[in-house]
């Protein structure tokens, strides 16, 4: 079956379906991770998106039910060179591409995503539209033009969970197991990846998952050790009232944010935040770690960014990018409050920022691990 991508600037791609049938819009963006596809698509992260990956082989190694970083695929679309007709890996219980048309996400395969990946980069981010129903040019064009744009959209409300659940999700809350965990964190769920939580408990925590609008009563009623601020999708700027309840957490609590984390901890202090032209999305971001002077190789996934300038005094750059040299991670002077713009849980990615799940738990209580939270 034929599909059609229509960009807001009369670009068009013609391609073969993959994934559902139907029609879907996004902002189009761009992913450079080579592998890791499966967490790319289950990242809520990318809801309101049409995420092309840059790798031209995508799916050789099948979909598995371990490697999701969420109950569901949150893209809006999917974008890629070729789909593998083959799917080898002794984990894959499923081909992607019947993944996708089961869970109803809209793609396209056979386009030359070099030259889509390059428009993006000279123009921006834009939104589109994959169609495999339409095929008139000026009506689809005319569909990208009016999807809805990522400035303004507070699409973190709208994925996250519905009521507080805890992880890790076997353990029986009344367990011994459970109650032994060292430390009990509250997560606010703007989109959280799974694998975050999985760092956090490997290392002792017992995690509350709380949704996005939880107040800072509510947070503080549930007697944590710490406070965890996800990452997730959308513009944070209409965050604010979220911000206002992270202000007041973060002025009584050990807390530590990851991208949308980051952003809505900057804007918590007065901060602003502004839209990239094109954003940081892949498995391979040089990030300078100023305290250290390392050089870490990250994963990120992010269209907005904090704008350094409006950083408080009391806040303090701690990492910054090396590719253009915007902001990448900071701290407070005074208070035990740190964030970073990029992924340390990586899912996919590599390990080199895993430090800092330790130098969270190092700011909470000391307490031996066998005396209950
Ligand atoms: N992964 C994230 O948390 C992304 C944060 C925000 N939605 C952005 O695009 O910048």
């Amino acid at each position: 079956m034929e599909a059609i991508l229509a960009l807001e600037d009369g670009r068009l791609f013609y391609g073969k379906s993959i994934g559902a049938a139907g029609e879907t819009t996004g902002e189009v963006v761009f992913n450079t991770a080579m592998t890791g596809y499966q967490e790319v698509l289950t990242d809520p992260s990318y809801a309101g998106q049409l995420v092309t990956m840059t790798c031209p082989h995508i799916g050789n190694y099948g979909v598995n039910p371990e490697d999701v970083e969420s109950r569901q695929p949150f893209v809006a679309g999917f974008i890629v060179r070729e789909l593998s007709s083959v799917v080898s890996n002794w984990r894959a219980t499923e081909s992607l591409g019947d993944y996708l048309k089961r869970h109803g996400i809209v793609g396209i395969e056979g386009i030359d995503t070099r030259a889509l990946v390059q428009h993006i980069r000279e123009r921006g981010a834009m939104r589109g539209v994959i169609s495999t129903v339409e095929r008139e040019a000026s009506r689809l064009v005319a569909k990208a033009a009016g999807a809805p744009g990522m400035v303004g959209a507070a699409l973190a409300k709208t994925v996250t969970c519905t009521a507080p659940y805890t992880w890790p999700l076997a353990a029986a809350e009344d367990s011994t197991e459970y109650q032994r965990r060292r430390w009990h964190v509250v997560a606010y769920d703007f989109g959280v990846k799974f694998n975050i939580l999985r760092h956090l408990a490997a290392l002792g925590c017992r995690i509350t998952v709380v949704p996005a609008t939880t107040t800072s009563e509510e947070v503080l009623r549930l007697q944590p050790d710490g406070v965890f601020l996800s990452n997730g999708p959308g513009d944070p700027e209409p965050l604010a009232d979220i911000a206002r309840e992270v202000r007041l957490l973060a002025e009584r609590l050990p807390t530590f944010g990851i991208c949308l984390g980051h952003q809505v901890l900057a804007l918590a202090f007065g901060g602003r935040t502004f839209k990239l032209k094109y954003g940081h999305r892949g498995a391979n971001h040089p990030v300078k770690n100023l305290t250290t002077g390392k050089v870490e190789i990250t994963s990120q996934n992010h269209g907005f960014a904090v704008d350094p300038e409006s950083l408080p005094e009391e806040l303090e750059v701690t990492h910054i990018n090396l590719n253009d040299g915007t902001l990448e991670g900071f701290r407070h002077r005074h208070l035990p409050v740190f964030c970073v713009q990029y992924h340390p849980e990586a899912a996919p990615g590599p390990h080199d920022a895993a430090y800092l799940f330790e130098a969270f738990t190092a700011l909470l209580p000391s307490r031996p691990a066998e005396v209950a939270a």
